[in-house]
């Protein structure tokens, strides 16, 4: 995988202010308590804009069915932006209506960054769900990769859960690549509440055989 670093601001265009939309959207969907009156007309809403989006819908392979950005020249990662080349990712992905609020930047060897869950994302009261916490550790893992050089697949991703991680707090991201033997590549990963470690996660990912099976 040939990652680049390019200089710039992210140009955040109409596509990223729609999903930006979208996700504020899931979130009103999901917290709010509508009378069926209102319920109807965002209905109506919703349907007139499915009707403007759908005959640009892309089919079979392309930009669409990878999180890995094929329309950013040379999959360039930025430094301070290193979710730009994943922008469809279910996770961090600014083209992705579904992603939570993350951001992640490379400070030297390591990745930092910060995470905003709304209770879209709610597991127990209050608290992240597991499952989420789990998915965001696999992206986090995966820039420390893809900071030292390549990123492989997800091979083995252990969580552990230390405390609840909160909602609507932020959450101090951190995760670096301790090595990598051959095609294996070990790494570390914090969520954090105020310096205090919420959930901790290791990653073995393995690079692929051949470049052509690259993630
Ligand atoms: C590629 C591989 C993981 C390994 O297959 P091969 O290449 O044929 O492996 P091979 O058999 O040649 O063994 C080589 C060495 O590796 C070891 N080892 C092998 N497997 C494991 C293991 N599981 N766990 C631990 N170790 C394992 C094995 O013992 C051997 O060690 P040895 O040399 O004897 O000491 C394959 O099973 C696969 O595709 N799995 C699905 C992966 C997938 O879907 N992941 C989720 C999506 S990716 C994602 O989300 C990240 C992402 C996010 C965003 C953007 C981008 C990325």
């Amino acid at each position: 995988m040939g990652f680049k670093e390019q200089g710039g601001e992210s140009e955040k265009g109409l596509i990223e202010a729609v999903n930006e939309q979208a996700g504020e959207l899931i979130h009103l969907l999901r917290c709010s308590r509508a009378p069926d009156s209102v319920l109807a007309e965002a209905t109506a809403h919703l349907q007139a804009a499915m009707s403007s989006l759908a005959p640009y819908l892309e089919q079979g392979e392309g930009w669409s069915v990878a999180s890995i950005a094929s329309d950013t020249p040379g999959l360039g990662w930025l430094e301070n932006d290193l979710t730009h080349c994943m922008p469809y990712s279910p996770v961090s992905g600014r083209r992705n209506p579904v992603a939570p609020s993350i951001r992640m930047w490379r400070d030297g060897g390591e990745v930092r960054g910060e995470a905003l869950f709304s209770a879209t994302y709610a597991g127990p009261p209050n608290s992240v769900h597991g499952g989420v916490i789990a998915a965001v550790f696999d992206e986090l893992l995966s820039m420390a990769n893809v900071i030292s050089g390549a990123a492989g697949f997800t091979g083995t991703l252990t969580v552990k859960y230390h405390r609840h991680t909160p909602l609507q707090q932020p959450i101090e991201l951190w995760a670096v690549n301790d090595r990598n033997t051959g095609r294996k590549q070990f790494s570390r990963a914090e969520m954090r509440v105020d310096g205090e470690v919420t959930a901790s996660a290791e990653g073995l990912f393995i690079l692929p055989a051949s470049a052509s099976d690259e993630p």
